[in-house]
């Protein structure tokens, strides 16, 4: 059997604010009662059918790396980084701070993703629209607790421009406690599946695979990186490709989320 092609898709934003119920809900269909937080990073995979229901249709694992979002590991975190084929930027819609901080997010992703181009800008003097276009890594904005939010608060959300509308990224808005927020044809299900073919078709099917974020590594035609299920050694590796979920905490210690 032909090995399945894979993508790595980051998930960052502030602490608490929902990316490992969001990645269990995406890659397992579940909620977490009383999730642990992540010190860390740690490594989900979904299959994910690329043009699902086209002729072009091909099984791809995405590999969801949630990175712990406490500030006290901001200066480690960046080796999750690099290599991104996809971020994920999550904020909590009723933060409105969370939401604001994920301009700094996406710089240090892409700071750290090797483009020298964004790194000597604080996080200050970011603006996102510098990167429409010329990122060309696909963005998702997912706002998560929608069910803590009222309905006013909603429209007062809205006030300012969201770093999804500066960024040309679809956005959804979740409930991580309702397995249906995903529910297989919902317009969230259907923005995530497109988001999906859109960091696939980058990775795997791009015209132009010389932009500036292309992964170092694979310009000598080498594998991107070490994913944990091409390191033989990896826990990760003696899984069936047909499985259809697999969950693999990479690098993360659970420990009682101090809530
Ligand atoms: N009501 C509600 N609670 C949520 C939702 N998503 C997450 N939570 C709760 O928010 C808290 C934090 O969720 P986590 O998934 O651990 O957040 P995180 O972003 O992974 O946090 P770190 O691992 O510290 O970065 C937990 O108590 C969750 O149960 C949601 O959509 N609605
Ligand atoms: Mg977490």
């Amino acid at each position: 059997m032909a090995a399945i092609d894979k993508v790595k898709v980051i998930v960052v934003g502030d602490s608490g604010v929902g990316k490992s119920s969001l990645v269990q809900l995406i890659c397992h269909g579940q909620t977490i009662s009383n999730p642990s937080w992540t010190v860390g990073c740690s490594v989900e995979m979904k299959l994910h059918e690329y043009r699902e229901g086209t002729q072009n249709q091909k099984t791809y694992f995405v590999e969801l790396w949630d990175v712990g979002g406490s500030s006290s590991h901001r200066n480690t975190r960046s080796v999750f980084y690099n290599p991104t084929h996809g971020i994920i930027l999550v904020h909590d819609l009723t933060n409105r701070k969370s939401e604001q901080n994920l301009q700094k997010w996406l710089a240090e992703v892409l700071n750290k993703e090797g483009n020298s181009k964004y790194k000597n800008h604080t996080f200050d003097d970011f603006d996102p629209e510098q990167f429409v276009g010329s990122t060309q890594i696909p963005i998702l904005v997912i706002g998560t607790k929608v069910d803590m939010l009222e309905a006013s608060r909603a429209h007062a959300q809205r006030r300012s421009a969201t770093i999804a509308e500066e960024c040309a990224a679809d956005e959804i808005a979740v409930d991580n406690t309702e397995v249906r927020s995903l529910a297989a044809g919902s317009s969230s299900a259907v923005k995530l599946s497109r988001f999906f073919d859109k960091v696939i078709e980058r990775r795997h099917h791009g015209r132009d695979s010389i932009s500036p974020y292309v992964d170092r590594n694979n310009l000598s035609g080498r594998r991107p990186f070490s994913s944990p299920l091409s390191n033989p050694m990896s826990p990760l590796s003696t899984l069936s490709p047909l499985s259809g979920y697999s969950a693999y905490s990479a690098y993360s210690f659970k420990s009682a989320h101090n809530e």
